[in-house]
């Protein structure tokens, strides 16, 4: 991060979804950095396809790109804090390798993220025994992600153990301030909880990495009224960049201004790519964030 306190990326979500690698395929690495040259923004997340560590480093450095992170599934509860740690080493190399600031971790352990069932209510439950279980081990990985010169962020997420609110709270109490730091998915928790303010409030000094992605808010009832899996959702347009659904990123940022957060900012808008377009997007989300968010740092510093 050096001297400027938020840096702006864009996910490669929007051009190949690693939930579905089908869908963007014909989409290359370069033309995705390049598309993320044109539409302004300074760096972006690990995608699934990316290559090897000094290939990806030679691409960014042509475009003055860097790397904020990755996502990696644990399956702490699954398989043991052991065998996760195996796979979470391997992971924080290679981020290490391409100067990342952040590893994002997801338990996956039930998941239904990558299935057809309905994300709206058949989400899984850990027992008391799997959230002592999934603490610990985070505690764990977030000391690894740390011998990396990493910090790990948890991110919760629809159809997962840690999605609402009640959740992660939880989890927050549940693991080390040390060594275990939050993911806030705007997205998520609108789908979740649709109060996606008073997670921000509560804990805003354990976030240290930020997805901002956007809701359709008609698009959200009617798959939840068809009862839509999540990848079924986002095919359906459930998902979109800042300023073209219902949150308000206006309060969102003012409240990160006020408590000088410092991090990256990541544009998560999954949709498909057939339907929208990856560079017209991210120029749309660029066009709201250089009109509507960035203005907002003069009145903050006014403020402060
Ligand atoms: O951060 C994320 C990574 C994706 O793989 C995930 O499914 C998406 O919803 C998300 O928020
Ligand atoms: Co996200």
């Amino acid at each position: 991060m050096e001297d400027k306190k938020i840096a702006w990326g864009i996910a490669p979500i929007g051009w190949r979804n690693d939930d579905i690698p089908e869908i963007g395929a014909e989409n290359t690495l370069s033309h995705l950095l390049s598309d993320i040259v044109v539409a302004g923004f300074e760096g972006t997340e690990v995608g699934g396809f990316f290559p090897k560590h000094n290939v990806l480093n030679k691409e960014l450095q042509l475009r003055h790109l860097k790397i904020a992170g990755q996502w990696f599934s644990s399956f702490i509860i699954r398989d043991g804090v052991e065998e996760a740690s195996k796979a979470f080493h391997k992971h924080c190399e290679y981020l290490k390798a391409v100067n990342a600031a952040v590893a994002v971790v997801s338990e996956q352990t039930y998941s239904i993220q990558g299935t057809d069932k309905n994300v709206f209510n058949e989400k899984p439950y850990f027992t008391d025994k799997e959230w002592d279980q999934l603490g610990q081990g985070l505690n764990q990985l977030g000391k690894i992600a740390e011998e990396y010169g990493l910090k790990l962020v948890f991110h919760h997420h629809m159809g997962t153990g840690v999605q609402t609110l009640a959740e992660i709270d939880r989890l927050m109490e549940n693991t080390d301030p040390n060594h275990v730091h939050l993911l806030y998915d705007t997205g998520h928790i609108y789908v979740s909880d649709a109060d996606y303010m008073t997670l921000l409030n509560k804990h805003i000094n354990r976030i240290h990495h930020v997805h901002f992605k956007d809701v359709r808010q008609a698009v959200k009832e009617q798959c939840e009224r068809e009862g839509k899996s999540f990848l079924q959702s986002f095919l359906t347009g459930m998902f979109t960049v800042p300023g073209d659904g219902c949150i308000d990123f206006t309060e969102v940022y003012k409240t990160l201004l006020e408590t000088n957060y410092s991090g990256w900012i990541v544009i998560e808008a999954e949709q498909d790519p057939s339907v929208a377009h990856p560079l017209e997007y991210a120029l749309k989300a660029r066009n709201y964030i250089n009109e509507e968010l960035l203005p907002l740092e003069n009145g903050s510093l006014i403020k402060a």
